[in-house]
C-alpha cells in the first residue's frame, strides 16, 4: 500500500490511467496513419476521455457480474445519485455530517434503500500485530498497580474539584487519565498530563473533539485530535480526497506537532538500545516499556513511531469514550449509578481496592459497560478492504425487505476485488431487528436477564465494540479491568453526578431539530460524534457530589 504521504503521485497515476492513456492512444494512432483532425482536436480528445471512462465502467460491470454469478452471490444494491459519479450523494453526506447525528446519515441512507448493505459508488472507482502481541500479554493487564496510582491522582483532582463545586470536562479528565497510565506503560514515563492547566468552565473554546487547552499538553492532544479529524474527512471523500489536498496536505500541521513530541522519544529507545547492547544487559519482556519492546524489533525510527501512536490512541481515546458515556448515563439515569455503587459498597467496600476476582464478580458494573459500549462504541464506524480477489459476504440479515430485480435476498452478497467496505458497530448495535424494539434504551439488564442476554449470546457479532476475527483488539482485557477498577473507585467517593449543560462550549449542544427526530438523538442531551473515535463534542460538563453523611 502506498504511504499515504504520497497522495500526490497516486493522484497522478490515477490522472494517467483515465486522462493520460486514452489521450497517448489516439494521439498515436493518428500519428500512425498521418491524420491531422484539425479543429476538431479538443473536441476529439475530450470525447475519447469520455468513451474511455464509460468503456471501463461497461467492462468492470460486466466482469463483476460474471465473478458474482460465478460465486453465487448477487451484487450489492446500489445508491443511484442524480450527477455522475454519485458526487451529489457526496456532497449530500458532506453538508448532513456537519449536523446531524453521529452516523444518522448512513442509517437514512439504508431507511432510504431498505437495505443494510449499499454501494455508494463515489466516482465508481472501485503488522503491526505481531509487534504489539507479544507485550500485551496476559500478565500484564493483572499489573494494578498502575491503575491505582493514577487512578489515585484522577480521584484527588476531583475532589478537589467537588469540595470547590467547580464544574469540569470529564471527557477531558478521563482523556488525561488513560494517556497518563498508558503513557508509563508505553514509554515507562508519565507524561503526567493530570497535573496540567484544566479546561476551565465557561471561557474553554471547542477543540477539534472535545474542549481545548493552551498549555503544552493541548498542543500535543489538540493536534492529535486534529490529524483524526482530517483522516476521517478524507475517509469520507474516498479515493477522491487528493483532489481536495492538491495545494495543501491539510494534516501536515498536525503531523509536525505529533512528531516534534514523540521523536525524541522515538530517539531515546534507539539510543538506550545501543547503550544496552553495548553494555550486554537484557531484560526480558514483562520488564520492557512497549518503547523497548518496539525498539528491539526493528532500527526504523518511523515505524516505531507509527506503532506507538497507534497504540496512543487505542489506550488514551478508547478507554476515556466509555468512562465518558458511563458518566453520562449515570447523571441521566441516577437510578443506575445507585445500583452499581451498592454492588461496589458489597463487594469491596467504601475503601478496598478491587482486586481482579472482585472485578470478575460486579455483574453489573460489566453489563453498564457493556450497555454503554452497546449504543456508544468507541470505535464507530470501521474499514476493511477487499483482497486481490473477490470475495462473498452471508446473505442479508432481513432488517429491511430489499431484494434486487432477479436476484434472492438469500443469496451472498459479491464483492468485487480491492473494494473498501464500511461498516457501522454504532448501527448494527441499536438495530431493532436484532436487539429488539427497546433496542435504543440504556438498560444494563439486558446483559443479565438470561432470556435477554439469549439474543447477544445466539450471534455474537451482533456486539463488536473491540472488533472480532484476526484483528480483535489487543486489550480488551486491559480495558475492562482499568475501567472497571476505576468506575470502582469513582463510586466509593461519589453519590451522584449532574449534567452541567450550561458549561458546554458553543455550538456543542445538540440541535434542536434532533427532538423531532427518531432514535436517540430525540432524546440526547449531548452531541455524539466521530473522529475515528468516538466522543462527546465539545466535552462532557459535569459536577460530581459526595454522599452527604
Ligand atoms: C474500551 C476500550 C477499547 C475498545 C472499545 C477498543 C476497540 C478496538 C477495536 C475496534 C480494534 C480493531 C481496530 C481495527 O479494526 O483495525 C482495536 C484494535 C486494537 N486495540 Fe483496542 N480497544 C480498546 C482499548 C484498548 C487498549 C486499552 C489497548 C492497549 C492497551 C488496545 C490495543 C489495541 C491494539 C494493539 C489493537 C490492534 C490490533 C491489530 O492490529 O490487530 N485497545 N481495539
Amino acid at each position: 500500500m502506498m504511504n499515504p504521504a504520497y497522495y500526490r503521485v497516486r493522484l497522478l497515476v490515477d490522472l494517467f490511467q483515465s486522462v493520460g492513456m486514452p489521450v497517448l492512444a489516439l494521439s498515436n494512432t493518428l500519428a500512425f496513419f498521418q491524420y491531422r483532425l484539425g479543429h476538431l482536436a479538443i473536441p476529439s480528445y475530450l470525447g475519447i476521455v469520455l468513451l474511455w471512462a464509460v468503456l471501463r465502467t461497461l467492462y468492470t460491470e460486466h466482469k463483476q457480474k460474471r465473478e458474482a454469478k460465478a460465486l453465487g452471490a448477487r451484487p450489492i444494491p446500489r445508491v443511484i445519485g442524480k450527477w455522475p459519479g454519485n458526487i451529489d450523494v457526496l456532497l449530500k453526506m458532506m453538508r448532513a455530517f456537519k449536523t446531524s447525528y453521529v452516523l444518522d446519515v448512513y442509517l437514512q441512507l439504508f431507511e432510504e434503500y431498505q437495505c443494510t448493505t449499499l454501494n455508494t459508488r463515489i466516482l465508481w472507482r472501485d503488522t503491526h500485530r505481531n509487534i504489539a502481541r507479544p507485550f500485551l500479554a496476559r500478565e500484564r493487564f493483572l499489573d494494578f498497580e498502575i491503575f491505582e496510582k493514577f487512578t489515585s491522582s484522577t480521584m484527588s483532582l476531583l475532589s478537589s474539584l467537588e469540595s470547590s463545586n467547580t464544574p469540569f470536562d470529564a471527557q477531558d479528565i478521563f482523556s488525561r487519565f488513560t494517556i497518563d497510565a498508558a503513557s508509563e506503560f508505553l514509554f515507562g514515563k508519565n507524561l503526567d498530563t493530570l497535573s496540567g492547566s484544566l479546561p476551565v468552565a465557561g471561557q474553554t473554546k471547542m477543540g477539534p473533539k472535545g474542549s481545548a487547552t493552551e498549555d503544552t499538553w493541548g498542543s500535543f492532544a489538540y493536534a492529535f485530535e486534529m490529524a483524526q479529524v482530517n483522516i476521517t474527512i478524507r475517509a469520507r471523500l474516498g479515493s477522491i480526497w487528493p483532489l481536495f489536498e492538491l495545494f495543501k496536505d491539510r494534516n501536515k500541521e498536525a503531523c509536525d506537532v505529533i512528531r516534534k513530541w514523540v521523536d525524541p522519544l522515538v530517539q531515546q529507545a534507539l539510543n538506550d538500545k545501543r547503550q544496552m547492547q553495548e553494555s550486554g544487559i537484557e531484560h526480558k519482556i514483562e520488564e520492557k516499556t512497549f518503547m523497548q519492546h518496539l525498539a528491539e524489533t526493528t532500527n526504523d525510527a518511523i515505524t516505531i513511531r507509527d506503532q506507538l501512536l497507534n497504540m496512543l490512541l487505542a489506550s488514551r481515546d478508547t478507554t476515556a469514550c466509555v468512562l465518558t458515556y458511563i458518566l453520562y448515563f449515570m447523571a441521566i439515569r441516577p437510578d443506575i449509578m445507585a445500583r452499581m455503587r451498592s454492588e461496589v459498597f458489597q463487594t469491596c467496600g467504601p475503601s478496598s481496592a478491587p482486586t481482579s476476582e472482585d472485578i470478575k464478580q460486579m455483574k453489573y458494573m460489566r453489563a453498564v459497560i457493556n450497555e454503554a459500549m452497546r449504543l456508544f462504541p468507541p470505535v464507530p464506524l470501521n474499514v476493511r478492504e477487499a483482497r486481490e480477489q473477490p470475495v462473498v459476504l452471508p446473505q442479508s440479515d432481513g432488517t429491511y425487505d430489499y431484494q434486487e430485480k432477479g436476484t434472492s435476498s438469500a443469496e451472498p452478497l459479491y464483492i468485487p476485488a480491492r473494494t473498501t467496505i464500511m461498516y457501522f458497530p454504532l448501527l448494527i448495535q441499536r438495530n431493532p431487528a436484532l436487539w429488539g424494539d427497546d433496542a435504543d434504551e440504556f438498560d444494563p439488564e439486558r446483559w443479565i436477564d438470561p432470556a435477554r442476554l439469549g439474543r447477544y449470546l445466539s450471534n455474537p457479532t451482533i456486539f463488536t465494540p473491540f472488533s472480532a476475527g484476526p484483528r480483535i483488539c489487543l486489550g480488551q482485557n486491559y480495558a475492562y479491568n482499568q475501567m472497571s477498577y476505576f468506575l470502582t473507585r469513582l463510586l466509593q467517593q461519589f453519590e451522584r453526578v449532574t449534567l452541567e449543560s450550561e458549561y458546554q462550549p458553543e455550538g456543542s449542544l445538540p440541535p434542536p431539530e434532533w427532538k423531532s427526530r427518531k432514535g436517540r438523538q430525540s432524546v440526547e442531551k449531548i452531541w455524539p460524534a466521530g473522529a475515528m473515535t468516538l466522543y462527546v463534542k465539545g466535552g462532557l460538563w459535569v459536577r460530581l457530589h459526595k454522599s452527604k453523611q
